[in-house]
């Protein structure tokens, strides 16, 4: 029998996503053995910077992506929202399993919500989405940056000089820790989740077709939709660079697909926002970053990166 290699970043996070996924296929009936392969990436070396000034989203995958092609690993569970634009050629998406939360959550120290949080309030975040939409909310808030995996921010959040944190939802959720400690779950009034969030992406060599057939099973053809309007968004917004961008779709009536996009200046002064529905998932990701462009979005961003290179 095959055994399939699963590489996996070692935080709690990962090795979850990983052994979900691992759990699912084998309910599925998928006749593989699975063994897990712990890499160690980049992106968890450099814990000291900021995400955004040391290559962004490509850092926990890159060498994940190589071990792959090397054949060192058959597979890999990435989070959807760190996955760049372009994977690393010969690999592909095998699926896109169904969406956990996709929402940004706000946990605070008090239990006070974003709206009783009083001015000048430490909040912790590295995402200049996140800080983007918070500052825009409430320009009296103090945002400083915080890394590390979602144990460690937690710990920060206790220990350190922060009175709340803000986190994906889906990772708690995944690690059974939502209900006890979240303080506010942020809408799309206040916060759109980043592009992909809340998404697994599974990826493989796009020759092995025991895996891929494999994989089809566990695909979910309504988040894969959702994420690829989102993806299709950010790719024509983008170009490589971390900024404050954020996306999310959703499949309302007839399957139709709605899509909220956003663009913003990393201090909250300006933020561009567009809501469109359709059927096409890429397309609508295309209308949705032209529509931004018009209003003024592009510019921002060119900015953005500018001054992020500096
Ligand atoms: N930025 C890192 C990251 N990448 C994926 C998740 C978990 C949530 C997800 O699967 O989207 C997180 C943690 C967070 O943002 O709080």
């Amino acid at each position: 029998m095959r055994k399939i290699i699963v590489g996996s970043r070692r935080s709690k996070l990962a090795l979850t996503q990983t052994n979900w996924v691992i759990n699912q296929l084998k309910e599925l009936g998928v006749p593989y053995e699975f063994e897990i392969k712990e890499i160690v990436t980049k992106g968890d070396k450099i814990l000291d910077v900021t995400l955004s000034k040391v290559g962004g989203k490509g850092l926990f995958v890159k060498e994940i992506e190589q071990a792959l092609f090397d054949k060192e690993i058959d597979l890999a569970v990435h989070s959807m929202k760190d996955m760049p634009a372009e994977l690393l050629e010969g690999l592909t998406i095998g699926c896109v399993p169904v969406r956990e939360d996709h929402r940004d959550v706000l946990i605070s120290k008090t239990g006070q919500t974003l709206e009783e949080l009083p001015a000048g309030a430490v909040i912790g975040t590295s995402s200049l989405r996140r800080s983007a939409q918070l500052l825009a909310k409430r320009p009296d808030l103090e945002i400083k940056w915080i890394r590390g995996n979602i144990d460690t921010r937690l710990d920060k959040l206790k220990n350190e000089n922060y009175d709340a944190i803000i986190l994906a939802a889906a990772g708690l959720a995944r690690m059974g820790w939502s209900r006890e400690i979240v303080t506010e779950y942020l809408e799309a009034d206040v916060s759109v989740s980043a592009v992909g969030q809340g998404a697994l992406g599974i990826e493989c060599r796009n020759d092995d077709t025991e895996v891929l057939e494999a994989l089809a099973k566990l695909n979910d053809d309504h988040t894969n939709r959702m994420v690829q309007a989102e993806r299709a968004f950010l790719n024509k917004m983008e170009g490589g660079c971390q900024v404050p961008i954020a996306g999310h779709a959703r499949v309302v009536e007839n399957d139709q697909i709605e899509l909220t996009a956003l663009v913003g200046s990393p201090d909250g002064t300006i933020i561009y926002k567009e809501k469109l529905i359709g059927t096409d998932p890429v397309q609508l990701g295309y209308d949705a970053a032209e529509r931004i462009a018009a209003s003024g979005g592009k510019e921002l961003i060119d900015r953005v990166k500018e001054e992020l290179e500096k």
